[in-house]
C-alpha cells in the first residue's frame, strides 16, 4: 500500500502524521498497529515514538487515534495532540477546534508563539482521575497520593494518576535522576507485573525554582522520549498538590527535547490542564509499505525548513538545563 505521511514533533517527542480523512485508506484495526511497529522501528528509515491517525469523527472536527511504536494503541498523547489539532485547524481553516479522543472530546486552539517562528498550540489534559482502578493499578487503596509502593523504591513517593492515560509521578532530587533507577523500575511496571497489568508511563520530576519543572519521562509502548505531553501535564498537576506551584499559573515545562507551559485549573477536586508548546513538521513523506513482509521503501521525502527555528528554542532550554538540574 502507498501512504503518505508527514513527520512532526512536539518537545522532541516525534510522530508520523498519517491523515485518514482526506487518503480515503482503509485500514484494518491490525494495520494501523503494524504499521506503528514497522514504521516507528527507530533504526529504520522513517523511526518514530508513535502514529498520530487523524480521522474524520461524527460529532468533532477530528478524530485522533495514538498507536505506539510497539503497535498499542494509547488512549490519550498530549504533545500528539497538539500536532493533530495543527493539522486539523489548518486542513480545515480553524483557529480553535475540538478533537474526538479515544476517551473526550477535547478543546484545542492556536496560540502566540512560544519562540519566534515556532508554530503553538494549546490542548485541554482531561479527564484526571486517581481511582486506581482507572490506570488500572493493583494496591489494596483506593488512592495513591505522595506514597511509596515498597515493590519499586524504599525511598521513592509516587503520585498515581489517569489523564486519562496512566501515569506513575515522582518528585526526585538531581541525584535520583542520575544512574539507572527509573529504567529498572519503569521496565518492571512496563513487563509483565502484577502492579501495573496494562503498563504506565514513569515520569522523574525535579522542582527547578518557583514556577519551573523538568520532567523525564519512561513512556509506556517506547521507553524514554524527549518528552511526553500528558506525563508533564500530570507532573504539573502533581507539583501543584504538593504546594510546590500553583493552581491557575503558568508552570515552565523543561524536558529533554523542550520546553511547554502547563496551567492546572481545579474546579473542587475536579482537575484539567491546558498544556502549551510546539507543533512542529519535520518532513512530508510518501511510503510503500508490504504488510505481509514487513518492509517498506520511502519513495519520496521532501524536508521541511520549520527545524531550523525550532533548534534555537532548544539550545535556549539546554544551556539552562545544564545548570539548573544539578542544583
Ligand atoms: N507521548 C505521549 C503519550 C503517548 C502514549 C503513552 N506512551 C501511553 O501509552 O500512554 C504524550 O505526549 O502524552
Amino acid at each position: 500500500m502507498n501512504i503518505i505521511l508527514t513527520k512532526g514533533h512536539g518537545s522532541g517527542n516525534d510522530f508520523l502524521i498519517i491523515d485518514e480523512i482526506t487518503n480515503g485508506y482503509s485500514f484494518s484495526e491490525n494495520d494501523r498497529s503494524a504499521l506503528a511497529k514497522l514504521l516507528c522501528y527507530r533504526q529504520g528509515e522513517l523511526g518514530a515514538d508513535g502514529i498520530l491517525y487523524v480521522m474524520n469523527s461524527d460529532h468533532a472536527d477530528g478524530r485522533m487515534r495514538v498507536f505506539n511504536a510497539d503497535g498499542s494503541e494509547a488512549s490519550m498523547c498530549g504533545n500528539g495532540l497538539r500536532l493533530v489539532a495543527r493539522y486539523v485547524c489548518e486542513l480545515k481553516g480553524l483557529d480553535e477546534a475540538v478533537i474526538e479522543t479515544m476517551k473526550a472530546n477535547l478543546k484545542v486552539s492556536r496560540k502566540p508563539e512560544i519562540y519566534d517562528g515556532v508554530p503553538t498550540y494549546q490542548v485541554e489534559i482531561s479527564p484526571v482521575l486517581f481511582e486506581l482502578s482507572a490506570l488500572p493499578l493493583n494496591l489494596d487503596q483506593p488512592t495513591l497520593l505522595n506514597e511509596k509502593i515498597e515493590e519499586l523504591s524504599d525511598d521513592l513517593r509516587f503520585t498515581a494518576l489517569a489523564v486519562p492515560n496512566p501515569h506513575l509521578v515522582a518528585i526526585v532530587t538531581g541525584g535520583q535522576l542520575e544512574g539507572n533507577l527509573q529504567k529498572e523500575l519503569s521496565e518492571k511496571v512496563n513487563g509483565p507485573n502484577v502492579l501495573f497489568p496494562d503498563g504506565v508511563n514513569v515520569s522523574f520530576v525535579k522542582q527547578l525554582g518557583s514556577g519551573n519543572i523538568y520532567v523525564r519521562t519512561f513512556e509506556r509502548g517506547v521507553g524514554f522520549t524527549n518528552a511526553c505531553g500528558t506525563a508533564m501535564s500530570a507532573s504539573s498537576l502533581v507539583t501543584c498538590l504538593q504546594g510546590l506551584n500553583e493552581f491557575e499559573t503558568s508552570i515552565q515545562v523543561y524536558n529533554n527535547g523542550g520546553k511547554v507551559q502547563c496551567i492546572v485549573h481545579r474546579q473542587e477536586d475536579k482537575y484539567q490542564i491546558d498544556l502549551i508548546g510546539n507543533a512542529t513538521y519535520l518532513y512530508n513523506a510518501a511510503v510503500n509499505v508490504d504488510l505481509s513482509g514487513g518492509t517498506f521503501t520511502v519513495s519520496h521525502q521532501e524536508e521541511l525548513t520549520e527545524q531550523h527555528t525550532y533548534e534555537k528554542l532548544q539550545a535556549e532550554v539546554q544551556g539552562f538545563l545544564n545548570t539548573a538540574i544539578k542544583g
